[in-house]
């Protein structure tokens, strides 16, 4: 069993729970942290018993961003030469679900955390944004790319040129995240939404995000022969058996992940 000091992990249900625990600094990303977050995806995407995984912060604090104090001594060519932020692409490359359940400040970093999930839940006190710019730099996880993507260029260019941090009811007009729920009932509603997709086959489940994912990368014809031939190859899983044997024999599917 690993030992982390900045994050905590527990599984239930086939879901793999990473709580970011740094509430000294609102959860600020240092390497410690990230190294320790990816460590745990890792451990989950390796791990059969687990089919999503769940990341979530404190009340006050998804994340307030990557660690300032750690990014103000480094040089262009720390960072250069580091590749500083590439680590966090592996969480990109994750392929089962990912849910992010996020109260309170999720800025910078935070939110480029949060954007790298599939799933974006939000509690009612959640407020995102990416300041970057009031520090002198710009988003450097993904965040001019896949926020533009989210919420189009528009809100975008005004979150990413003022620094402005938005709440959760326009977020989730805007369709940055999925849902907002009350602060009380985020982690219950994240569960139920994680044990669900969890409960599914994987290889399915693992199908239908890489096809959600390849929209964003290709053309629509492209992207509509993917999904045609990745539909196509579920016909080869034991899953689409049961589980279409299931539907005609009025019971629940019991899927065996294969
Ligand atoms: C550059 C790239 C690629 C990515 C980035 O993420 S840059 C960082 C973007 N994030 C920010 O600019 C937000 C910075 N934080 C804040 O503006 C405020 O902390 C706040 C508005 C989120 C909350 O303000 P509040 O007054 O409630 O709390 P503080 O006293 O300011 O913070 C408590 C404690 O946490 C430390 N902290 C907060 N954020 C960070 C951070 N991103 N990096 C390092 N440390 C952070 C803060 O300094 C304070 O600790 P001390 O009391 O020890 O100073």
């Amino acid at each position: 069993m690993t030992e982390y000091t900045t994050i905590r992990t527990e599984q239930v249900d086939r879901v793999g729970v990473i709580t970011l625990h740094r509430p000294e600094a609102l959860n600020a990303l240092n390497t410690q942290l990230m190294t320790e977050v990816l460590d745990a995806v890792t451990g989950y995407e390796r791990d059969p018993g687990i089919g999503a995984i769940l990341i979530t912060g404190s009340e006050k604090a998804f994340a307030a961003g990557a660690d300032i104090k750690e990014m103000q001594p480094q040089t262009y060519a720390d960072t250069f030469a580091g590749d500083l932020f590439a680590a966090w692409d592996q969480l990109a490359q994750a392929r089962k679900p990912t849910i992010a359940a996020v109260a309170g400040y999720a800025l910078g970093g935070g939110c480029e955390l949060a954007m790298l999930c599939d799933v974006l839940l939000a509690a009612d006190t959640a407020k995102f944004g990416q300041p970057e710019i009031k520090l002198g730099v710009i988003p450097g996880i993904g965040g001019s790319q896949r926020l533009t993507r989210a919420v189009g260029k528009a809100k975008a260019m005004e979150m990413v040129l003022t620094g402005r941090m938005i709440g959760a009811e326009e977020a989730e007009r805007a369709g940055l995240v999925s849902r907002v729920v009350p602060a009380a009932e985020l982690l219950t509603e994240a569960h139920k939404v994680a044990a669900t997709i969890a409960g599914m086959s994987l290889p399915i489940a693992m199908m239908a995000k890489e096809s959600v994912n390849r929209s964003f990368e290709t053309t629509l014809a492209e992207g509509i022969r993917f999904e045609r031939r990745i539909f196509h190859a579920t016909f080869a899983t034991a899953d689409q058996k049961e589980g279409m044997a299931a539907f005609i024999d009025k019971r629940p599917p019991e899927f065996n992940h294969s």
